[in-house]
């Protein structure tokens, strides 16, 4: 059973104008809608459509943090939220023409002891895997998510950027930074796929048994003890790439929950994601049905 932890979480609004963005003029959208969104919560909405046995914990608080907790109820997602004061964020994807801008706020600042309460929430479920997801609020350092890792039994999954990503202390089963991460991590050239797998080879000595990289376009890697894959994207119309990672992420370990490989999981990682690019915003498209898109996709080892 998987316990997804969004320190962050976010009310994901997705507006799509026809023609590309420009200064000092009323921008007129032509779609609009609004999402639960954060990494955990994404994920953990997506472990659900695969019936997956998941719950999602984190902070919520106000009119936002509402929002997130009856779309939750309704999509049939076990939760176990924390109220914090202050109202969750909304973060902003514009799709303009074919640009995407994404514009994220900062999120309501929190107290340490967050963290404690978060634990026991952790504890009370027994889980075998955690998955910390997303950026922190302010008033919330990287020990934050050290703590809940070293906190019980279970194998820690974190996915975040960034200088959280390089300050984390703990042991930690697996990491999913994208491309820019990894960069910004490591200090590599991540210009090219191989430069990306030794980059996230290298970056396994700093606590993580192992590192999945995603890398937009181009697909992800997955490096751990059992070598290197590298698997393609698929060759699909994209409307937009929020919930990208959360969803390549959730399908491997959707995979890896089911007994996979690393190479089943990494497939249906990448045919998870292709489903959710299609789609705008982080709404949660069908996943019963992904097996003819893993079959589609090419791994091979680097
Ligand atoms: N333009 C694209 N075409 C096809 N697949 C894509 C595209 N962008 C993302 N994906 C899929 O989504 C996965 C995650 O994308 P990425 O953008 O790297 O994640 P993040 O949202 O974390 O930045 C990729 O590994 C790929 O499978
Ligand atoms: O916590 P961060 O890094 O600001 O990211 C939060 C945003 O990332 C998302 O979880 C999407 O993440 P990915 O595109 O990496 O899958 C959104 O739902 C949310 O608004």
């Amino acid at each position: 059973m998987i316990v997804t932890v969004t320190y962050n979480p976010a009310v994901d609004q997705t507006i799509q104008f026809d023609e590309q963005m420009a200064p000092e003029r009323v921008m007129r959208a032509n779609k609009a809608q609004f999402d639960a969104g954060g990494k955990g919560i994404n994920a953990a909405q997506f472990l659900t459509a695969m019936d997956r046995p998941c719950v999602a914990t984190g902070l919520l608080g106000g009119f936002t943090g509402s929002f997130i907790r009856e779309t939750l109820q309704d999509d049939g997602v076990e939760t176990a939220f924390i109220d914090v004061d202050g109202t969750t964020r909304l973060n902003t994807t514009a799709i303009a023409a074919v640009e995407e801008y994404k514009l994220n706020q900062a999120g309501p600042t929190v107290g340490e002891s967050v963290v404690d309460a978060l634990l026991e929430q952790v504890r009370a479920q027994s889980p075998d895997r955690v998955l910390i997801g997303g950026s922190l609020p302010p008033g919330l350092s990287p020990n934050a998510i050290d703590r809940i890792a070293a906190g019980g039994d279970w194998e820690t999954i974190v996915d975040t950027g960034g200088d959280v990503l390089r300050e984390l202390d703990a042991q930690y089963g697996l990491c999913k930074p994208n491309r820019a991460e990894l960069g910004d991590a490591t200090g590599a050239d991540v210009s090219t796929v191989e430069g990306c797998a030794d980059a996230a080879d290298a970056f396994r000595d700093r606590g993580f048994d192992r590192v999945l990289a995603s890398l937009g376009a181009d697909g992800a890697v997955l490096v751990g003890d059992t070598g290197r894959l590298y698997a393609e994207a698929l060759d699909i119309d994209v409307v937009d790439t929020v919930g990208a990672g959360d969803a390549l992420l959730s399908g491997v370990l959707s995979a890896w929950e089911a007994g996979a490989d690393d190479e089943t999981a990494l497939r249906t990682g990448v045919a998870v994601s292709s489903q959710v690019v299609q789609r705008a915003g982080t709404a949660v498209p069908d996943l019963n049905d992904i097996g003819s898109l893993r079959d589609g996709v090419t791994v091979r080892r680097l």
